[in-house]
């Protein structure tokens, strides 16, 4: 009987499986490790790529400002408290702000829904770095912008003396007050655009040089701020907009002025006489409301048409249609040589008015002349809302029959009521020189009277008179004008009264602007009255060439900084309207003044009085650069890299501008500051 084997105990499986197992097991994690690796070695070299492609894509050094959160602007505005504001620009406030790591900036807030407010936004940015490496402009730090409530905010470093207009004509620090300061500014300025405009790569042509685009740090040294209306200059910009002179008196230093000036009523009057109509309609427009605080001047229902406009000019100034400013261009552009005083007849009385003329009040050294500065600001903003305005908004608003016409011609009886009043208080003024009265007595002995008896009149007297006795819009001077400015209302309060008058001091800024706006008295601040954005500039600071719609150029920034220099030196406004002695108003006008007195040798006269440790050379060296930048050739103004060498007294001492020199023609009384070699 087969014994029955007995089973073996339980034995392991064989070692053999168990090798296999691990064999396995080691295989697959090989497998696995190899398969990270080489996705981990992928994404390293696709994520390499990516960058490589971002960076070649964009300019090496194009480093985005950085962006912060919009609550942590809050915070550090304190919820952008009243308190805390700086000041107020045509677009947007400005705030004061610390951030957490302890830095105090300047925050400002873009209004919101304003097509120009986004695109000094975008522009800002776009330039900001470019322009990081200069000691003397100033660079965002940063930017927020939050799509869904639609805020862009910017970011600056502070500057803890605000802006050079604000310092230099309201709060006028003790430190301003010493000539070394006042010249280590204008350095700094010229610095500043001299970096932007040779330094740069490519080239930034800033577009608004003024007072209060200049930043004042603690040590009162100056930065350019506001690159909202700067660009990057192309090749095209090379082409300088220029005055038209046919044997090439543009490239000659020394060229007849006469000869310029017949040629500028030449070359443009063909297309003048409809501007021309349009334009004193509005500027009738404007005086008007000046006068009686009426809601909305501008309506669509008059069309910007003057009715009278066929007229002749002296039977328009009897109907009291036009302003005295016509007649000051009918004598220029009838062709009277301002050497000769001869006048030519080839030019018709219509065909005046130019984008360029509104400057000759300017350039005309004859007193009556700067005693009209009203007369060419309103002209000049008169031009520019034609210009700008699309003509079929108004065609066929106005286009709503006998109603409009009765309203055409209220507005024209208002108008010629307006111009009889100016016409006696200019009469009183220019002509009989009696004893001058105020011309709140003249309003209130002309017109109260008369305004008295109508209730709805008198309401239009006080809202003109800004509840002050009438006093108010006279006073365009510091007083005046800026405590109204002060007085923050909404822009959409704001009444042209206010941006006439912050047009005479200067702070009217150009940009955009619909005639939808004006119809409904929305007037920024900071102005507006274009609806292109080819228009830039402030007025009194905007070079002639661009104020016509040309292109921003080196030398417009030239131009502005000229005036710039003027106002540093003198202590005041370009355009300053008071209605003290006849001699404040032959002053009225900085640039023809300043003129006028380099014609007559007395050049410090402009000078500051509460200068203090003034140094007389460099005073004159810089009215001289001023006047050498306020030519009306654009060709002619120097370079900020030649004006650098003047200031440096490295270049040789810049000699006085041939139309402005005194006859005969001198050098420039300083000796030469050049270093020796
Ligand atoms: N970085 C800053 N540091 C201190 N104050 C500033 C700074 N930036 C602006 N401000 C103040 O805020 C004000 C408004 O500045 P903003 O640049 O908005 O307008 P603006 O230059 O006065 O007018 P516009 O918009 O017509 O050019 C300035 O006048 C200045 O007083």
């Amino acid at each position: 009987m087969p014994s029955r084997q007995p089973e073996p105990p339980f034995s392991p499986p064989p070692l053999v499986h168990r090798h296999h197992f691990h064999h396995l097991d080691l295989i697959i994690l090989i497998l696995a490790v190899t398969l990270l690796l080489s996705v981990l070695t992928f994404a390293f070299f696709f994520f390499h790529f990516l960058s490589r492609k971002r960076n070649a894509t964009a300019p090496s050094d194009l480093k985005p400002p950085h962006r912060y959160s919009f609550s942590l602007l809050r915070r550090a505005t304190s919820s952008f408290s009243t308190s805390n504001r700086l000041g107020q620009g045509g677009f947007g406030s400005v705030y004061k702000g610390t951030l957490p790591t302890g830095q105090n900036v300047a925050v400002k807030v873009m209004d919101t829904g304003t097509l120009q407010g986004e695109r000094e936004f975008n522009n800002e940015l776009s330039l900001a770095t470019r322009i990081e490496n200069s000691t003397e402009v100033l660079p965002i730090l940063g930017f927020s912008s939050d799509n869904k409530r639609q805020r862009l905010v910017l970011v600056y470093e502070l500057m803890s003396n605000g802006s050079l207009q604000d310092a230099l004509l309201h709060r006028k620090p003790p430190e301003l007050m010493l000539w070394k300061v006042r010249f280590d500014i204008a350095k700094d300025i010229v610095h500043g655009i001299h970096f932007l405009h040779h330094l740069c790569d490519p080239p930034v042509i800033h577009g608004d040089i003024k007072p209060s685009n200049i930043l004042l740090d603690c040590g009162f040294r100056a930065k350019i701020s506001d690159f909202g209306l700067a660009k990057v200059k192309n090749d095209d910009d090379s082409h300088v907009v220029e005055v038209v002179e046919e044997d090439g008196g543009a490239a000659n230093p020394y060229s007849n002025p006469a000869d310029e000036t017949t040629k500028i009523g030449e070359g443009i009057r063909e297309d003048n006489l409809s501007m021309m109509e349009e334009t004193q309609s509005v500027v009738t427009g404007i005086e008007e409301e000046v006068c009686e605080g009426n809601e909305a001047v501008l309506s669509p229902e008059n069309g910007g048409k003057n009715v009278e406009s066929e007229a002749s000019p002296s039977e328009m100034l009897e109907k009291g249609s036009v302003s005295e400013g016509y007649f000051d261009k009918y004598s220029v552009d009838s062709g009277r040589d301002l050497m000769t005083g001869s006048v030519s007849k080839k030019f018709g009385p219509k065909k005046s008015i130019s984008g360029r003329d509104w400057w000759w009040k300017q350039d005309n050294n004859g007193v009556s002349e700067s005693g009209r500065v009203k007369d060419y600001v309103m002209e000049w903003i008169g031009n520019e809302i034609k210009k700008e305005r699309p003509k079929r908004e108004w065609s066929s608003s106005s286009g709503v029959g006998e109603a409009s016409t009765s309203k055409i011609k209220a507005e024209q009886k208002k108008g010629r009521k307006r111009m009889e009043w100016w016409k006696m208080y200019d009469e009183q003024r220019f002509k009989k020189k009696e004893k001058v009265r105020k011309p709140r007595e003249w309003w209130k002995e002309e017109f109260c009277d008369e305004l008295s008896k109508k209730s709805k009149k008198k309401r239009n007297f006080r809202s003109f008179s800004g509840g002050n006795g009438g006093e108010l819009w006279w006073q365009s001077d510091e007083e005046g004008t800026t405590s109204w400015r002060r007085k923050r209302r909404s822009r959409r309060s704001m009444s042209s009264v206010e941006w006439w008058a912050d047009s005479i001091s200067g702070n009217l800024k150009t940009t955009h602007r619909n005639s939808q706006d004006w119809t409904s008295c929305d007037i920024a601040k900071s102005g507006g009255i274009s609806s292109t954005p080819s228009m830039r500039g402030t007025v009194c600071y905007i070079a002639p060439e661009c104020g016509g719609g040309g292109q921003p150029s080196e030398k417009c920034d030239v131009y502005s900084f000229g005036v710039l220099l003027l106002v540093l030196v003198s202590g005041r406004r370009p355009l300053q309207v008071t209605a003290s002695p006849m001699s404040e108003f032959e002053r009225a006008n900085l640039i023809s003044w300043a003129r006028q007195l380099a014609h007559n040798g007395k050049l410090l006269d402009l000078v500051d009085p509460n200068i203090q440790s003034l140094d007389r050379e460099q005073a004159l060296l810089c009215i001289t650069i001023a006047l050498l930048c306020l030519q009306r050739s654009p060709r002619k103004r120097p370079t900020m890299k030649d004006i650098v060498g003047m200031l440096s007294g490295e270049a040789e001492p810049p000699h006085l501008p041939f139309e402005f020199s005194p006859s005969p023609p001198s050098n420039f009384p300083f000796k030469s500051r050049r270093k020796p070699r």
